[in-house]
Formats: structure tokens, sequence, C-alpha cells
């Protein structure tokens, strides 16, 4: 089938630079997507976007590229709960990904632990209003359920401005919970202010809740953007996902969001957004945490040795 991409659309960055910032041995991609092809795993019907094609070859040939080890493909919302391309990036892989899933309420226990077999390891319940339709929370709350026999995680991707609301439902999860994009902060508030305040008090009352400390070049307002050899990139979120590191230095995952849907300015270059990193885990220990131990224990737990002294 031929997709027409939504207007204005800006396709990923080709030919990155290699990024100046060594990744530590093992380091995990904790969060990115594939986008089709089109042509072989068709967008959702119901989507709000239709983006350029984003390959599984395309993705694994820039973790090589970047120095990554492994992936988590995260069920895109253009895909719908078909899951299709994704369980297909996994299954060519080499083990080397694992990956979240989109299901409803009519899934089947057959079709979950297929899925478990295929590498997913958790669901995505998205509550970012331009992204998806609604979906009631009674029916989310089904499948927390069943997941949770599976071993399986809740990724939530939500506006910060929607966590009060958001609360309850969230502090009866039954699993371990991964937050996206850090609950997207407005970086314009200080990060001492009330909004960001609230997430951090979430995470603290919450330990079964992680934060990913993803996504600079959606957060920021003033830049400067990851381009043009920019070391020093996204100034701005550095402060948020400095304190969510430190604080919760367990609890933390990193991530590209490669292919970057729905960026409307600018396309960041990946190698220089992997030079983010060092900027927001300052220390060889935060980095180890962030980039291999934490997306392990959490993604590839049979395989995860922790290191002396760490929790695991
Ligand atoms: O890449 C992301 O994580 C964020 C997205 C897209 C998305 O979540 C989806 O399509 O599923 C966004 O803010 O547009």
């Amino acid at each position: 089938m031929e997709f027409t991409k939504t207007p204005g659309w800006l396709d990923w960055y080709a030919g990155p630079s290699k990024p100046r910032f060594q990744l530590p041995a093992g380091a995990v991609d904790a969060h990115c997507h594939v986008f089709g092809p089109g042509e072989q795993f068709p967008f959702a019907p119901e989507r709000k976007y239709t983006p350029c094609d984003a390959s599984k070859d395309q993705l694994f040939a820039l973790r090589d590229h970047l120095g990554f080890a492994r992936n988590v493909v995260v069920q895109a919302t253009c895909h719908g709960a078909d899951n299709s391309a994704m369980v297909d990036a996994l299954a060519h892989s080499n083990g080397k990904a694992r990956g979240i899933a989109t299901v409803r309420r009519g899934v089947t226990d057959n079709e979950l632990q297929q899925l478990h077999e295929a590498g997913v390891r958790g669901v995505r319940f998205n509550f970012v209003k331009r992204l998806v339709d609604f979906t009631p929370k009674d029916e989310l709350m089904e499948i927390a359920g069943r997941i949770a026999r599976l071993g399986w995680h809740v990724v939530i991707y939500f506006e910060a401005q929607d966590l009060p609301e958001l609360w309850d439902f969230f502090s009866e999860l039954p699993t371990d919970v991964v937050i996206d994009h850090m609950g997207r902060p407005d970086v314009t508030q200080s990060v001492d202010g009330p909004e960001f305040a609230l997430l951090l008090k979430f995470m603290r009352e919450h330990p079964n809740v992680w934060s990913k400390v993803t996504c600079p070049e959606r957060l920021s307002t003033s830049g400067p953007p990851a381009l043009q050899g920019e070391r020093d990139a996204y100034v701005d979120v550095v402060p948020f996902a400095r304190r969510i590191v430190e604080e919760f230095p367990d609890r933390v995952l990193w991530g590209t969001d490669w292919p970057h849907p729905n960026l409307k300015n600018h396309m960041p270059d990946d190698g220089l957004l992997v030079d983010f990193i060092p900027h927001i885990a300052t220390t060889p220990e935060l980095q180890r945490k962030l980039l291999v131990d934490n997306p392990m224990r959490l993604y590839w737990p049979e395989e995860h040795i922790a290191a002396p002294g760490a929790k695991s």
C-alpha cells in the first residue's frame, strides 16, 4: 500500500556523526521505534500521523554506528495494536532487541504468550491526546493484570499537566511502571517548581516506577539543537534529566527515540544526541547504570549480572 506522509513530516537524519562519548560496553538503546516499511507492514487505519518508513535494518545500522549493543523497540501509535513490524524487528535481531507492545482488551492469552516468546516484555499505555483515542481505564487495568502474570511491565506516556488526574490509576498498576520522556516536563518552568516536584514525588512514593530520561529534542524550547557538531545541545533539559538520574540512579533508562516521530522544528543528528548523555549522567557509574545495568535488569533479567555492590 502507498502511504503519503503527514504534511510537514521530518524524516530521520541520514548520516549521523560518530558520538564523541563512548558508550559503555553492552549499552541498550531502550526507546526506539520501527515504522513499516508501509508496503510490508501497513500503518493502522486509526493512526493520527503517517510517518516516513524507518525499517529494522536501518535501526540496526544506527545501533551499530552509535555503539549500542541492543534495542528496546516500542510500538508506535501509527501501527495501532498491530505489533507485526515491531515483532519482525525482534525476530531479526539475533536476540539483541526486546519489545513493548500495544494490545487491546480482546487479545488472547495465546497471543500474549506468542508476543512473550518473540521478546515482548511490556505494554504501552498512551495518554497523549494528539496520538491516541481514549481507552477506558478499566480496560487498561484489566490488561495490566493479565500482562503482570507474564512478568511484563507497563510503559506510560503522558504530559506533565495530566499527572494529577492519572496519579491514582498509575498508583494501582500491579507491575513495574516506566514513564516515557520524564512525563514530558515543561522545561520553561523551574526544575524546582511544583509540576516537576510532583513527578519526583510520584517516583519517590512508588518504588516500582522508573523513568526514561529521553527526548531532550522534543522537550527543549531553547536548544541549541543537536546539529552541526553541537555537543552541548538542549541545555534547558539537562537539569531535569540530571535530577532524575541522580535521585533514582537504579530506575532510569535512556534511548534515542529514533526515528523521532512528530518533531516539527528540526531532526537531531543521533550521534550528537548520544553526546547529551554525559551531561545528565556525569560519572561512569551513573552511565553504566543508565545504559547497561538498568535496561538489562528490566529487559534481559536472565542475563543480568549485578555489578558488585549494586542493588539487583
Ligand atoms: O516517540 C515517542 O515516544 C513519542 C511520540 C510518538 C509516539 O509516542 C507514538 O507514536 O507512539 C510523540 O510524542 O509523538
